[in-house]
């Protein structure tokens, strides 16, 4: 996938719900700029009203300011409601870097980044996404204290991919019971879109697990990497349009647009993407085929419940237990939304409004 392919993706507007009592417009916006080092970066405050707007740093080659401007409102928007459903004492951000990681990414052009977090006093705290790892979070820590997911080594909690694999995969396990009658995942096809951080440890899950993995990912070193970890798993171009039982979205979000839910040979939709939908209007039609989706920010908690570790002292069991707690989390959202006869996105939603309401 080009950039701009992946920019047309990205454009897709910020849909708000209407009660801003539920949603409310963001808080804060900032632009940063540093000649010196050639930074380019926009942190998103969305909501502080549960505790600091804590979310990764995306550095990703935007083909506009406008596409990154988006995206980082969107993906703190998510943060909210991903804090909140996950019962965590966290607000909502995001923060992205326009530019390519490859290139770009210098430690000089990282302090700078983290000077820019350190203005905000810790209203925004940030980890990793796309594009950045816990080795670039101790680099950003060299300008703030305002960060999580460090290395162990610099006294983080390190990379918090592998915790957001096992919440998406217990998320995928309550999918399966709803859709089948059982969480057993083996002898189902998984289509897995994109094999960087989670995908990848998504792939070793799903594998152990007795299921069959078709992967796809447009990069070559991406593909290369996975090819020597899981010589079991197939590559395939395309994996929306592949006969899979479940599509796990794991690279950008705006890939579950009003095209696929009507093409899909998926019955269940579960991965880490933030976003997935393109409109809440997707999700009428993929319950009128029947097909289970698990809302993004419910099925992928598993990396700020990691980063909310930090704060807490939670043993990594402790940890490990909330991450597989996104098991019953997505059953209650399941049943709730077969219960009432309402979407599961709508089902998330009224979580987080009990939380935000009951805060306010
Ligand atoms: N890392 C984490 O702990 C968390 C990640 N997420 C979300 O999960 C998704 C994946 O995150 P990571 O694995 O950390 O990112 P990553 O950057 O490690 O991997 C993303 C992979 O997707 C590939 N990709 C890009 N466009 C693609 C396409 N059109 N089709 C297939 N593959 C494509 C990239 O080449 C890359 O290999 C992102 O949307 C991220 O925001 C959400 C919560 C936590
Ligand atoms: O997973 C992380 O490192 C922080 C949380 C985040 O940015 C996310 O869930 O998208």
């Amino acid at each position: 996938m080009t950039t701009a392919d992946t920019d047309r993706a990205v454009e897709f507007s910020v849909f708000a719900h209407p009660d801003l009592t539920i949603d409310p417009p963001h808080e804060q916006v900032v632009f940063c700029r540093d000649a010196a080092t050639g930074l380019r970066a926009i942190i998103a405050i969305h909501s502080t009203t549960l505790g600091p707007a804590l979310g990764g740093t995306r550095f990703y080659p935007y083909a506009s300011e406008a596409n990154a401007l988006g995206d980082v409102l969107r993906l703190s928007r998510g943060m909210t409601f991903k804090s909140a459903a996950a019962g965590l004492d966290l607000g909502g951000g995001k923060a992205v870097i326009i530019g390519d990681p490859a290139v770009d990414k210098t430690p000089e052009l990282l302090r700078a980044y983290g000077m820019f977090v350190d203005t905000l006093g810790g209203r925004y705290i940030t980890a990793g996404d796309v594009g950045t790892t816990s080795h670039d979070m101790d680099v950003i820590g060299e300008g703030t204290s305002f960060v999580a997911s460090k290395t162990r080594t610099n006294g983080g909690s390190g990379d918090t991919a592998p915790m957001t694999t096992l919440g998406v995969f217990s998320a995928l396990e309550a999918a399966a019971q709803q859709a089948w009658g059982s969480s057993d995942l083996r002898g189902l096809r998984v289509g897995v879109e994109g094999v960087g951080k989670v995908g990848g440890e998504l792939t070793g899950l799903l594998l152990a697990a007795g299921a069959t993995v078709l992967a796809a990912d447009p990069s070559p070193a991406a593909r290369e990497a996975f090819a020597a970890r899981f010589p079991e798993a197939s590559i395939v171009d395309d994996v929306r349009s592949a006969r899979v039982d479940v599509y796990a979205p794991c690279a950008m979000g705006g890939t579950v647009t009003d095209r696929l839910a009507r093409a899909t040979a998926a019955t269940v939709i579960c991965g880490a993407a933030n976003n997935q939908l393109t409109c809440p209007e997707v999700e009428t039609v993929l319950g009128e085929r029947g097909i289970v989706w698990v809302p993004d920010y419910i099925a992928n908690a598993g990396g700020v419940i990691q980063a909310f570790s930090e704060q807490q002292d939670w043993t990594g069991e402790q940890t490990r237990a909330k991450a597989k707690a996104l098991r019953e989390r997505t059953a209650q959202v399941l049943a709730t939304a077969a219960g009432r006869g309402i979407t599961a996105g709508d089902a998330a939603r009224l979580i987080v409004a009990e939380r935000l309401t009951a805060k306010r």
